[in-house]
C-alpha cells in the first residue's frame, strides 16, 4: 500500500512492482527520462520494495546537506548482506559506520592523503606504468586491466603496506573480478536478489556468482591479514592494517568497540574495492576524450609544458597554475558519471521533500546523472566542454553542482586521495604520451552499467611525446 502523500510514479505491477518496468542496461537514463514525467521526487517499486528517486542538482542538495541527518543511513541489500553482514564502511549504519569512517578517514590521512609522501608513491607508481605503455611503442593496447592495477596499488599501499607487481596474476584476477561483481551488482538480478532474496539465494544466474567473487576476494584478503598478524609491530604501523590490529587490542575491553577481525575484514574489501575500480574507471574515460578532442589535448600538453616542463614530473602544487587541466579533468569526472545513481541511501524518519512525505525506512536513490547533465546548471550538459568549469578570465571555476563524490555525511570517503590520484596520473600521463584511436577505429563511448559505468572495452594507441 502507498502512504498518504508518497511521490507518485509509474505504474507498479502486482508483486513484481516496476523490476520489468524499467531497464537495468541504461537504468540511469532511464531513471532520468522518468523525472521529466513524475518530477525531481518520484517513487519506483522493487518488487516489495518502495524506491525513491531524487533528481537535479536542488532537489539532491537539499536532501543530501538540508536534511542530510535523516539521509545517511543505507538499506540492507541481501545480495550485499550476505557478503558483508553489514558490517564495513559502505553497507554500515549507526554507531558502527560513524566509529569505522572516522577511523579510517583518520588513517588514510596519517599514512599521507593530502601529503609529499603519499604524492611520491603515486608519481613512482607512474614510472612502473609509464615504462610498461612505452613498450607498445605507439601501438594499439587496451588499458584496462593495467590502469585498473596501477590506480589500486596507491590504495594497496596505504591499505596492505604495499604495491603488486603486474605481472602478478593472481592480483590482476582479483582485479577483473572487481568489474564482474560490480556489473552484476547494477543489474536486474541484483534487484531480485534484494527483492526476492529467499527465492533468489536457491536459484541458479548471475546472482550466484558474486557470492563467489567476494569470497574468493575475501581469501586473498587473508593472506595479507595472516602477513600482517605475523611482522606486526603495534610501535611502528606501516599501513591500515597494522594500525586496525592496534585498534582491535586498544578496544578489547570496550564494549561499545567496533574493532574485531569480521569487520577489519570488510573495511579492508570496502576500501579495496572503492579505491580499485572508481579512479582507474574515470582515467580510462580520459584516454578516450582526450582520443576523441585531440585539439583538448593539446591544449592540456601546452599549459603542461609551460608550468610544469619536461624535466621533472607534475606535483599537486602545479595544480593552481593549470585552471585548463583542471577543468579538462573535471569535465572528464561530469561526463564519465562512473556512479551515475550513487550508492542507496534510506531515510531514518519520515522526510518533507519536493511537498512530499517520504517515511522511514524508505530507499533513497540520489540519481547522481541528472546533476551532471542538469539542463539548468550546465551550458552543454551532452558535449565534453572544459568551459563549463572556466570562467571568462580562464580561471578553474569549482561549480557547487559538480558532485561526482555525492555530498553531506556519507560523501565519498576517497574524495581527496581520487583528487590526488586524478590530477598526478592525468597530468602524468599527459605529459609524456599522446592518446588516440588505432588507424580506421572510430571512437566507441559507449558503457557498461553497473554500480559504477564504465567504457566498453577498446584499444587506443599511446604515442611518446617528441
Ligand atoms: C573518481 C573516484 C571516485 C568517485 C567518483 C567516488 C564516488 C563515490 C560515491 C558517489 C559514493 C557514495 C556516497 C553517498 O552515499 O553519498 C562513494 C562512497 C565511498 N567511496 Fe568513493 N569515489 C571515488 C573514489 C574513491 C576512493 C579512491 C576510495 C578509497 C578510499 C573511495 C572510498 C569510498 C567509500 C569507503 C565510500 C563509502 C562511504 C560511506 O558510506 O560512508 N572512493 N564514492
Amino acid at each position: 500500500i502507498q502512504p498518504a502523500n508518497f511521490p507518485p510514479g509509474p505504474r507498479a505491477l502486482p508483486f513484481i512492482g516496476n523490476l520489468f518496468t524499467v531497464d537495468f542496461k541504461k537504468l540511469h537514463e532511464n531513471c532520468t527520462q522518468l523525472s521529466e514525467k513524475y518530477g525531481d521526487v518520484y517513487s519506483l517499486r522493487m518488487g516489495q520494495t518502495w524506491m525513491v528517486v531524487l533528481n537535479g542538482y536542488q532537489t539532491i542538495k537539499e536532501a543530501l546537506v538540508a536534511q542530510g541527518a535523516s539521509m545517511a543511513d543505507r538499506p540492507i541489500q541481501p545480495i550485499l548482506e550476505d557478503v558483508n553482514l553489514n558490517l564495513g564502511v559502505i553497507s554500515s549504519n549507526g554507531h558502527r559506520w560513524k566509529q569505522q569512517r572516522q577511523f579510517a578517514l583518520s588513517t588514510l590521512k596519517y599514512f599521507g592523503v593530502g601529503k609529499k609522501s603519499l604524492e611520491s608513491a603515486i608519481l613512482d607508481e607512474f614510472k612502473y606504468l609509464s615504462t610498461y605503455i612505452a613498450e607498445y611503442k605507439g601501438k594499439p593496447f587496451n588499458p584496462h586491466l593495467i590502469i585498473n592495477n596501477a590506480v589500486s596499488n596507491i590504495i594497496c599501499s596505504l591499505v596492505f603496506g604495499h604495491r603488486f607487481e603486474y605481472s602478478n596474476a593472481r592480483f590482476q584476477k582479483v582485479m577483473s573480478m572487481f568489474d564482474q561483481a560490480l556489473q552484476i551488482q547494477g543489474s536486474i538480478w541484483a534487484q531480485l536478489y534484494n527483492s526476492f532474496p529467499v527465492i533468489m539465494r536457491r536459484l541458479p544466474g548471475p546472482h550466484q556468482s558474486v557470492q563467489n567473487i567476494w569470497n574468493e576476494v575475501k581469501a586473498f584478503l587473508r593472506t595479507e591479514f595472516k602477513e600482517h598478524r605475523k611482522n606486526w609491530n603495534p610501535s611502528d604501523p606501516k599501513d591500515y592494517i597494522d594500525c586496525y590490529l592496534s585498534e582491535i587490542e586498544k578496544t578489547k575491553d570496550n564494549v561499545s568497540s567496533t574493532f574485531d577481525e569480521e569487520n577489519l575484514a570488510i573495511c579492508t574489501l570496502d576500501l579495496f574495492v572503492a579505491g580499485s575500480e572508481t579512479t582507474s574507471t574515470t582515467l580510462r574515460w580520459g584516454f578516450l576524450y582526450m582520443s576523441k578532442y585531440p585539439e583538448i589535448q593539446e591544449k592540456v600538453q601546452a599549459e603542461i609544458d609551460r608550468v610544469v616542463g619536461r624535466s621533472r614530473q607534475p606535483t599537486m602544487a602545479d595544480r593552481t597554475s593549470m585552471p585548463y587541466t583542471e577543468a579538462v579533468i573535471h569535465e572528464v569526472q561530469r561526463m564519465g558519471n562512473i556512479v551515475p545513481l550513487s550508492v542507496p541511501r534510506m531515510t531514518s524518519k519520515d522526510v518533507r521533500l519536493g511537498g512530499y512525505v517520504i517515511p522511514k525506512g524508505v530507499t533513497i536513490i540520489t540519481n547522481l546523472t541528472s546533476v551532471m547533465f542538469d539542463k539548468s546548471e550546465w551550458k552543454t550538459p551532452y558535449t565534453f566542454n572544459p568551459g563549463h568549469f572556466l570562467n571568462e578570465k580562464g580561471n578553474f571555476d569549482k561549480r557547487a553542482s559538480f558532485i561526482p563524490f555525492s555530498a553531506g555525511k556519507r560523501v565519498c570517503l576517497g574524495e581527496n586521495l581520487a583528487r590526488m590520484e586524478l590530477f598526478l596520473f592525468f597530468t602524468s600521463f599527459m605529459q609524456r604520451f599522446s592518446f588516440s584511436m588505432p588507424p580506421g577505429v572510430k571512437h566507441a563511448m559507449d558503457y557498461n552499467f553497473g554500480v559504477t559505468l564504465s567504457p566498453v572495452s577498446y584499444e587506443i594507441c599511446a604515442t611518446l611525446r617528441q
